[in-house]
């Protein structure tokens, strides 16, 4: 039988009480009380829980003391404080009396031996004697360290919190703030604050611009928010017969609201009441009635990773608000975005290939794309980039041919929004140099942006972060894998490869998987889960390694990323600054490093020119180590062709003879000429031999150290050596390029080969004529024996 009892129950906030007694939402807990029949539970009569955790900030008066709070600086971050305080212990009650309930219904059914336990447990407030403590179970200290792990990290984070003063011109909800103070966000970038304001006070149509990792998502996603906690709390109404207008008029402003519009510096160009209501009771029943099962905004990506991302990066935000969000996107399975669809997310995250195809299933949920209030384009240049997307034209189509289309909000972000190209060099038909005005209008055009939108756009001429040290390294095609195992080595460091195809990274994976390297390859060929998994893997690892085709490019925010390699040049300038945009983010430093092969040069051309950069520096490369590192890499691409070459038609064999016992077809002599020739037991065995041999040389190799130790492997020291050094070298490369650039011939084949076979007897004699140390001419002789095993250059596979 269950009893309860009210007891008085009381937070602390700031200097003031807050008697629980007349908040939140009170249930009883079912206990068996047998449990509780010893006389030590004299006067127990039951236990209550807090069925709703949320009185904290999104009680009225809570949030009103906390405006009053924002008034006077010095009392900030007490609120900040109490608050956070107030929602922790919630929480904390919330999984205690969860944890009792489970405790409750484990014991009822046990011994009474384990019952007596669970009491001793119940009672934590009596100290425990020497004899219980030598008692304690192995699991009872676990729980116990755990328990103090858990306290620990609490006061951490208290030790964290924020001081959000910089936040407090913006009209931010206070949960939302609160999300952001804990997240560590004490101050909004630059973009945020200029879109913020004209986004929540005008709910204007907003076109931003900011360069790469700059906190764009933030800048639409707050918005978001705001404008359904509004919704939500019957501040704003939804267009159902209704105008916005006819409420204001039956309404006196709203304290709240006011409020913070007072502490506005740009009051008067954002004021915009039309957006403002009191929460009459008509309006409350508005909400209940219609609202509450609507789908409020939609969050277009270009790709699942980044579409994942955004979902994540608001759901943080959000971590206050009762708000849902859902993600939708390819890849993962259809049923279980059609029952998480089920729960009336107000914001759908996703990519409009997904998107479109339940819409056009007829999934009830997002059929209501028609009526969203807000439509976010995320790197919408690529978005509406012809070719690409078609779903998106019809998505579009859809949204923009309903009814309410003027009350809908919609935002357009990205990093190279107004990116002008100059013109080519010989004059198509009917091409003209636009400005930044005309390729905004243009973008405006396409997705349906209101005239009076506001264009926030922060970029730059050149493209990329300040913070980004960008560098080339001019190479033979055949020679880009030395170049980058030589990097690798020499700077290890989260890095992050971009190759233009996926055979490209499928042939740097084996190679780099021999050498030891372990990449983590990611591209559109591989199943989703398999790409979220090494996009974990590469984030947990400090010195992960990336293959990624341009998939990765955008949009992507992944800590600490020191190295961003172009192995093959990207097509377009955007792509160049969204690749090297994955590393120097938040004002961090990187370092992005792009391999320019004779042929590469013209689009290498063509950005320096869009960017307005003279000359990208030379990355300095010591060659001294550059004959081991070739070794390697010469080894490693001997056992990948040959492993290649024999695994792929042993895959074929076993497709056909599948297939055809799947059919009930004998293979016999007339079929037998289709299998390919493995050659006889005794070949096959060679070939094993060959290859194992060929392993056991690597792993001989690899055991060797390159660089002796102590050798920097800073590539910007303390001083900036590096980087002049970096500098001097740019005049040498210019003339270089510019020379071979000139020479027509450079690309016939035979005469590349020429070129790098006597780049290798060069390196080669570079080395020998450096090696002076008494230990490196030893370990020289130790590989001699190597010699006539690598001899043999294997043909580099083409790109
Ligand atoms: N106000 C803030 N203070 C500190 N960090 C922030 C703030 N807002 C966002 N961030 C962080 O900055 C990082 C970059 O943010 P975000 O991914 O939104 O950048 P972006 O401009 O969209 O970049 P990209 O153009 O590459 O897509 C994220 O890790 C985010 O958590």
């Amino acid at each position: 039988m269950a009893a309860s009892m009210r007891v008085k129950r009381e937070r602390h906030l700031g200097n003031k009480i807050i008697n629980l007694n007349s908040r939140g939402d009170w249930r009883e807990v079912v206990v068996d009380l047998q449990v509780f029949a010893d006389e030590k539970f004299a006067g127990f009569s039951g236990l209550e829980e807090l069925k709703s955790y949320d009185y904290g900030p999104r009680n009225e008066s809570i949030l009103l003391l906390w405006h009053q709070m924002l008034q006077v600086p010095q009392l900030h971050q007490i609120s900040i404080q109490s608050i956070y305080w107030s929602i922790a212990a919630g929480r904390a009650t919330g999984e205690k009396s969860k944890r009792k309930r489970k405790a409750s219904m484990q014991t009822s059914p046990q011994p009474k031996k384990k019952k007596k336990q669970k009491k001793s447990d119940l009672s934590i407030k009596s100290k425990p004697t020497k004899e219980t403590r030598r008692k304690k179970s192995g699991r009872e200290i676990y729980r116990e360290l755990l328990q103090k792990k858990k306290q620990r990290k609490v006061t951490e984070q208290k030790k964290e919190i924020q001081d959000m003063s910089a936040w407090s011109h913006l009209p931010i909800p206070t949960e939302v703030l609160l999300a952001l103070s804990e997240l560590g966000f004490s101050s909004p970038t630059p973009i945020q604050h200029q879109c913020l304001g004209p986004a929540i006070y005008k709910r204007s149509d907003i076109v931003g611009g900011a360069e790469t990792g700059s906190g764009k998502t933030l800048a639409f996603g707050i918005p978001i928010l705001d404008f359904i906690l509004k919704l939500k709390a019957g501040k704003i109404l939804v267009n159902k017969g209704r105008s916005t207008k006819e409420s204001e008029n039956d309404s006196a402003p709203d304290p709240e609201m006011t409020q913070v519009k007072s502490s506005s510096s740009n009051e008067e160009e954002w004021a915009d009441d039309d957006l403002l209501l009191k929460d009459t009771p008509a309006l409350v029943k508005a909400k209940v009635k219609g609202q509450e099962d609507n789908l409020y905004a939609l969050i277009l990506t270009p790709t699942r990773e980044l579409a994942v991302q955004v979902k994540n990066h608001i759901a943080a935000a959000a971590k206050y608000t009762d708000i849902k969000i859902a993600l939708v996107v390819g890849g993962m399975s259809l049923e279980k975005q059609m029952r998480i669809l089920k729960r009336q997310p107000e914001v759908v995250v996703g990519t409009p290939g997904r998107i479109w195809e339940l819409y056009q299933q007829f999934e009830p949920h997002l059929r209501k794309i028609i009526s969203i209030r807000c439509l976010v384009i995320d790197e919408a240049d690529r978005m509406v980039e012809r070719t690409h997307f078609a779903e998106l034209t019809e998505i579009l189509n859809v949204v923009n041919s309903s009814p309410h289309k003027d009350q809908r909000q919609t935002l357009l972000f990205s990093a190279t929004l107004s990116l002008v190209h100059s013109g080519p060099k010989r004059k198509i038909m009917n091409w003209k140099q636009r400005t930044r005005q005309q390729v905004l209008g243009k973008l405006m055009d396409k997705v349906g942006l209101k005239q009076t939108a506001t264009i926030v756009d922060l970029t730059k001429k050149e493209g990329t972060v300040s913070t980004l040290l960008e560098s080339k390294i001019f190479c033979n095609i055949d020679q880009k894998d030395i170049y980058l195992y030589y990097f690798l080595l020499q700077y290890p460091g989260r890095t992050l490869v971009f190759c233009n195809s996926i055979d490209c990274i499928r042939r740097l994976l084996s190679i780099l998987t021999i050498l030891q390297c372990s990449p983590y390859p990611l591209h559109s060929s591989m199943h989703q889960k398999q790409r979220l998994k090494n996009l974990e893997r590469f984030t947990e690892n400090p010195k992960g390694l990336l293959l990624a085709t341009d998939v990765a490019a955008r949009g992507l925010d992944i800590p600490n990323v020191q190295h961003v390699i172009h192995y093959q040049a990207p097509r377009t300038t955007e792509i160049y600054i969204h690749r090297s945009g994955r590393t120097a983010r938040q004002a961090k430093q990187g370092l992005s490093v792009l391999f320019l092969s004779p042929k590469e040069i013209g689009v290498y051309r063509t950005f320096c020119k869009t960017l307005d950069k003279e000359e990208i520096a030379t990355f300095p490369v010591d060659s001294r180590y550059f004959a081991e590192v070739l070794r390697r890499v010469e080894l490693a691409r001997e056992i990948d062709s040959l492993t290649h070459q024999y695994e792929k038609k042993k895959h074929k064999n076993n497709w056909f003879q599948k297939a055809a016992e799947e059919m009930d077809i004998i293979i016999d002599e007339e079929l037998n000429p289709l299998l390919e020739d493995l050659g006889s037991s005794h070949d096959q065995k060679g070939y094993k031999a060959k290859l194992d041999a060929l392993k056991a040389d690597m792993k001989f190799l690899l055991k060797k150290k390159i660089f002796p130790s102590g050798y920097s492997q800073r590539y910007i020291t303390s001083s900036g050596s590096l980087l002049q050094s970096m500098l001097e070298a740019k005049d040498k490369s210019k003339t270089a390029i510019s020379e071979l650039g000139q020479d027509k011939d450079f690309n016939i084949s035979k005469e590349k080969k020429e070129v790098w076979e006597s780049w290798k007897k060069h390196m080669k004699k570079n080395n020998s004529d450096q090696i002076s140390g008494p230990g490196q001419k030893k370990s020289r002789n130790k590989y001699k024996h190597l010699g006539k095993k690598v001899k043999k250059v294997a043909e580099p596979k083409g790109e």
